[in-house]
């Protein structure tokens, strides 16, 4: 058994309290083994050094499309449906497997860098996600986005197939690290006939399923009008409602969806960055919260962010909570930090998200002794109001270490860069 010893920091435990301690790993199950006093916690066949740092839950990106940093910057300022229309189908209609993997791997770097170690993502050529996943050594739940529309019979059953086969096939891939769910893009953009067949054979499988829903006010009339209720209930005919799944977004949800979710154990994922960038509408966290609901948080893609920064994600989910529950105590920074740790690892069904004993060795280290972190009244609270991404100082996922000393061990940042900015510029340029 290799165990590492992470010393000499303080550590954020799952009651939102920070106390000095030592955290021992164990590298072969990739779990954590203790968590305490630094003079009860066994040695560790090697040690990694916490001092002057907060030893914290790795974050988890419970919503993103990883290879979307492909196209960071390249449309911005537009409302969702004409962006995705105008800008960004086009050019993703180009992109090869070669440049999905470009793609992931700029995006597992940049989570990697600043303390993110598991994620969703909803994308196509998803083998080369699992090959990202695997070398760079993070945790993720994937799956294949089907859309339908647009397309004829033959087109929508082949993308329903695929994310069905993609669902079967990489469950358990990367030594386990890699889980999958079954992923229509969202109840507006794939057929009833296809969600009603398809959902039923996930369900036969035991597969979650993950998408999008009530992102903006456009895609929740449209059900209304012709369904005669709301899209979560909608959703809860067609079976996608359950414990084990997941929506992205849950922008514009009213009383009886929230309760819906809640009853049902359905979680949401807020996409706080990507709903004020695409002026969808600010989502109602507290009220969520307060129902009971799983909440977890997520970037969504990068050409909406336009970052995968999980510690900025958490500012704008604070922010925008206190707004859209015109509350200054509404959505505070111990529900935030909660949201992007235990929630989102509990929304995407991974024993992460808690340094605890027993729990997955997905943790990431903070240092604490930067001029904007300074002075330590409240360290939950600068890790939401005043930490960035750049202030990780380690990140471990599985009991591995990703990064050590602010370098990342598992891939070669320069090449990563290069290849990215080879391959985005190319794919534009077919599009145009
Ligand atoms: N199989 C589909 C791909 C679906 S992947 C998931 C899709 O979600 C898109 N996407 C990214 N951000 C958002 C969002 O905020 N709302 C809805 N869709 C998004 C993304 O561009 C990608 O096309 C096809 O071949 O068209
Ligand atoms: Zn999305």
């Amino acid at each position: 058994m290799t165990t590492l010893r992470i010393a000499g920091g303080r550590v954020l435990r799952p009651d939102a309290t920070v106390e000095r301690a030592d955290v021992l790993v164990d590298s072969e199950s990739g779990t954590i083994t203790a968590v305490g006093d630094p003079d009860e916690v066994p040695e560790g066949d090697e040690t990694l050094s916490a001092e002057d740092g907060l030893v914290m839950p790795g974050l988890v990106n419970a919503h993103t499309h990883a290879a979307m940093t492909l196209l960071r910057g390249y449309a911005d300022d537009k409302e969702l449906d004409a962006w995705l229309q105008e800008d960004i189908w086009p050019v993703e209609a180009e992109l090869t497997p070669e440049d999905v993997r470009a793609g992931t791997d700029l995006g597992l770097l940049e989570m990697i860098r600043s303390g993110t170690t598991a994620f969703a993502d909803m994308y196509f050529h998803e083998e080369q996600v699992v090959d990202a996943v695997e070398d760079a050594g993070l945790r993720a739940r994937l799956g294949y986005g089907i859309v339908t529309v647009g397309k004829d019979e033959d087109g929508a059953r082949e993308d329903c197939e695929q994310s069905l086969a993609t669902a079967r096939k990489f469950d358990g891939a990367a030594a386990g690290r890699v889980k999958t769910a079954f992923m229509p893009h969202s109840l507006t953009t794939v057929g009833e006939e296809y969600l009603r067949e398809y959902v039923s054979k996930a369900r036969d499988d035991g597969i979650p399923l993950h998408y999008h829903a009530n992102e903006t006010e456009d895609e929740v009339d449209p059900i209304v009008e012709a369904e005669g209720e709301r899209p979560l209930e909608y959703a809860r005919e067609l079976d996608m409602t359950g414990a084990s799944d997941s929506v992205a977004h849950g922008v514009h949800l009213d009383g009886t969806e929230i309760d819906l979710l809640a009853e049902t154990g359905t979680a949401v994922v807020h996409c706080p960055a990507s709903n004020m960038k695409l002026a969808s509408g600010m989502a109602p966290v507290q009220d969520m919260l307060d129902a009971g609901v799983t909440v977890g948080l997520g970037t969504d893609g990068a050409a909406s962010n336009n970052d995968l920064d999980l510690f900025d994600e958490m500012r704008d989910a604070a922010m925008v909570g206190k707004l859209a529950a015109n509350d200054a105590s509404a959505v505070p920074a111990e529900s935030v930090v909660r949201m992007a740790t235990e929630g989102s690892a509990d929304a995407l069904g991974f024993d992460s998200g808690r340094v605890a004993e027993g729990a997955n060795a997905d943790l990431a280290v903070v240092d604490l002794d930067a001029p904007h972190l300074t002075p330590h009244h409240d360290l939950v609270s600068h890790l939401v109001y005043a930490a960035r991404g750049s202030d990780v100082r380690h990140t471990l996922c599985d009991g591995a270490v990703l990064m050590r000393d602010r370098e990342v061990l598992t891939m070669d940042a320069e090449d990563v860069r290069e290849r990215a900015e080879e391959r985005a510029a190319a794919a534009v340029e077919r599009a145009e």
